[in-house]
């Protein structure tokens, strides 16, 4: 795995001043339970606005879905792999959720920022904590349902999980739905009940950076 910036360490306010510096785009962290519908959001968002944003590909050991692509919806990993490589420092930071690892790496995040568009992340309560700790200083965005019941029936309906991994996710949605309250932990809640608005109120809280690196493009 490549090197590069580190986040946490001793010269942070040195990298915070360069940072802003080169004004480069405020990436997006994009949390709230699974099923929610982040990235339901995020591929509309990205396909509607070509060349403007970049998903920070993140690494887990869980097993790839139909459809999913390595490398391109996750690095995927074994836990030994991913450990070495959190030892090494190369994650900004890592989550076990649902009997799985999750991780993200600098590179990820890194490989995105260096083509000056908007990065998104896709993480877990427990990564919005850890990305606090760091100078990336993004735009910290919570996507949650209309209630557990609705939750449930799209995380059944998108046949991804077993009876137990559906357990646990459910599990770890009602700690997220509590946690989420937190004041100034999110700066925007969207609770995603008609797609259509929940698109819509996504698209607004990110104007001002969409049309700023649309500018920045033309
Ligand atoms: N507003 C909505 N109304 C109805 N169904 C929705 C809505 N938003 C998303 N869905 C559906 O709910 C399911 C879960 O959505 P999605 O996979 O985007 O969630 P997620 O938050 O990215 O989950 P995970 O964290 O597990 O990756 C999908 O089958 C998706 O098509
Ligand atoms: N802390 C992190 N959480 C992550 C990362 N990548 C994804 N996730 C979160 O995991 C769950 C489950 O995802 P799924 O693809 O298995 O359904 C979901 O809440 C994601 O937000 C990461 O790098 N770090």
């Amino acid at each position: 795995m490549r090197g590069g910036v580190i986040w946490t360490d001793s010269d942070l306010l040195q990298r915070k001043t360069s940072f802003r510096a080169m004004s480069r785009p405020r990436p997006v962290v994009l949390s709230g339970p699974s099923g929610a519908g982040k990235s339901t959001l995020m591929k509309r968002l990205m396909k509607e606005h070509e060349g403007l944003f970049g998903f920070s590909v993140s690494h887990t050991t869980r097993n790839p879905r139909p459809g999913e692509e390595d490398g391109k919806d996750y690095h995927y990993t074994s836990r030994e792999a991913m450990q070495k490589g959190i030892d090494n420092g190369d994650f900004i930071e890592n989550a076990e959720f649902s009997g799985n690892m999750y991780g993200t790496s600098k590179s990820a995040v890194e490989d995105v920022l260096a083509k000056n568009v908007i990065c998104i992340l896709d993480v877990d309560i427990q990564g919005v904590r850890r990305i606090k700790d760091t100078d990336l200083n993004p735009i910290y965005i919570s996507v949650q349902p209309p209630s557990m019941e609705i939750l449930e029936k799209r995380l059944r309906d998108r046949q991804t999980e077993t009876e137990e991994s559906l357990q646990k996710r459910l599990d770890a949605a009602r700690t997220d739905m509590e946690l989420s309250k937190e004041d100034g932990l999110f700066d925007v809640v969207i609770i995603n009940d008609d797609l259509e608005r929940a698109y819509e109120e996504l698209k607004d809280v990110l104007s001002e950076e969409i049309k700023n690196v649309q500018e920045a493009q033309s």
